[in-house]
């Protein structure tokens, strides 16, 4: 390790063995073949990573991707396979909900315990403990068992318990979402406090938001194996490549929607940066039995599911569409669509203003913005600098 290096992960693998044996009775009979019947799962594989002290690194991946794993491991709470791990400084984790903590104790003597497992004396704690519950916000539970404790209790009670502790590394699991917004604010404000100060902090985390704006390295898991290092933006721009692919697999397995009146033959999306920023939805709808009236109804939403724009034809009584058989193409142009790089799925309904949907493809066509213009986030902007003084 050179003297920034406040981790080092070399060559690590970590198998787990699943037994397949459902009952008592089965595994009584079969002990002597136990062996024959484990099923070995690699949830790391070869993993080569060395974290500089001083850096927030994030931890992304599909569900199952080995993200906890790999945390666990650098965190000493699981053993590797194979490979080894080098730490150095005091380490506080937040791992799983309530891990670290004993029900049976009230939440001050957890505090305690907590704190002389992370290497605290009793003075060190009696010093930091008002400030804990006070962080905690739990303050009137303070001695009650942790058993009767809400999730969120518990979280907050561990968070609070880990950034007083003065860790030189703070590892992050998911947890941190279970906390209601304004403590999941503090705790952010937290974590750039930490960062200012030179700490080191590795995190988990499902929201690309918080990746984006807190991680200056980002880790793509895939597998049990590393898809990228590096660059913040690339690294959530690889992971949504990777959700909009298992999204189009989802929908061909989907089956066909019923179509009676109205049918969307076919859609496509393209954005152009040079229009400045518009989206042109194009739009084949066949008319196969003529109503009364109908219309279109558009949504746009980003490969994690966030829903950014929606609109229908209803709101422009103006609009008249057309309702004769055959074919007809339309086309929609969204002005100044200034979001950050991604793909971006385009829904499409045909429907009546009494509600009643004749056909709707979700991610009927889609769209990806290449680039951002500066900076990263959910929107593009072109920041203007400017030294007054
Ligand atoms: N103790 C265990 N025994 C057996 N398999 C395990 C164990 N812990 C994890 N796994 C398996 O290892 C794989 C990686 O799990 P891990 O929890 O690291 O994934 P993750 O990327 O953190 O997932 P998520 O986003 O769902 O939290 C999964 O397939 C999981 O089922």
């Amino acid at each position: 390790m050179t003297t920034t290096d406040i981790i080092r992960v070399h060559d690590v693998s970590k198998r787990f063995v699943l037994h397949q044996d459902k009952s008592l009775k089965e595994r009584v009979l079969n002990v002597r073949k136990a062996r024959e019947h484990r099923n070995d799962f690699w949830a790391l594989s070869n993993i080569d990573l060395t974290i500089q002290a001083g850096t927030t690194v994030g931890l992304v991946g599909h569900n199952g991707s080995g993200k906890s794993t790999l945390l666990k491991v650098i965190g000493g709470i699981l053993q590797p396979t194979t490979g080894k791990v080098e730490r150095r400084g005091r380490l506080a984790a937040l791992l799983e909900l309530g891990a670290g903590f004993h029900p049976d104790l009230t939440g001050r003597e957890n505090v305690y315990l907590n704190a002389a497992i992370l290497g605290l004396s009793r003075e060190e704690t009696d010093a930091i403990f008002d400030d804990v519950v006070e962080f905690s916000g739990i303050e009137s539970f303070i001695e009650t068992q942790v058993k009767f404790y809400s999730s969120g209790m518990y979280v907050r009670l561990a968070f609070a318990v880990a950034i007083h502790v003065e860790p030189d590394l703070l590892l992050v699991d998911e947890v941190l979402a279970v906390g209601d917004e304004p403590f999941q604010r503090k705790c952010m404000d937290k974590i750039a406090e930490f960062q200012s100060q030179g700490r080191t902090i590795v995190l988990v985390s499902h929201s690309a938001a918080q990746v984006g704006s807190l991680c200056d390295r980002v880790i793509v898991l895939d597998g049990g194996k590393i898809m990228h290092d590096g660059d913040p933006a690339k690294g959530l721009a690889i992971l949504r490549a990777g959700y909009e692919a298992d999204r189009v697999a989802h929908e061909a397995e989907a089956p066909a929607p019923a179509v009676d009146s109205y049918r969307i033959a076919n859609a496509t999306a393209t954005f152009d940066p040079t229009t400045p920023d518009d989206v042109r939805v194009g739009l084949d709808v066949e008319v196969l039995e003529p109503r009364d009236s109908w219309g279109i109804g558009l949504s746009i939403e980003n490969s994690l599911g966030t829903h950014l724009y929606g609109m229908t034809t209803f709101d422009r009584p103006e609009l008249v569409l057309p309702n004769t058989r055959g074919v007809h193409h339309l086309e929609i142009v969204l002005p100044q669509v200034r979001v950050g790089a991604g793909t971006y799925l385009v829904n499409i309904g045909l429907g009546n203003q009494a509600g009643e949907t004749f056909h709707r493809i979700a991610g009927a066509a889609s769209f990806a913005v290449e680039a951002n213009d500066f900076g990263y986030g959910l929107i593009r902007i072109n920041p203007e600098i400017t030294v007054t003084s």
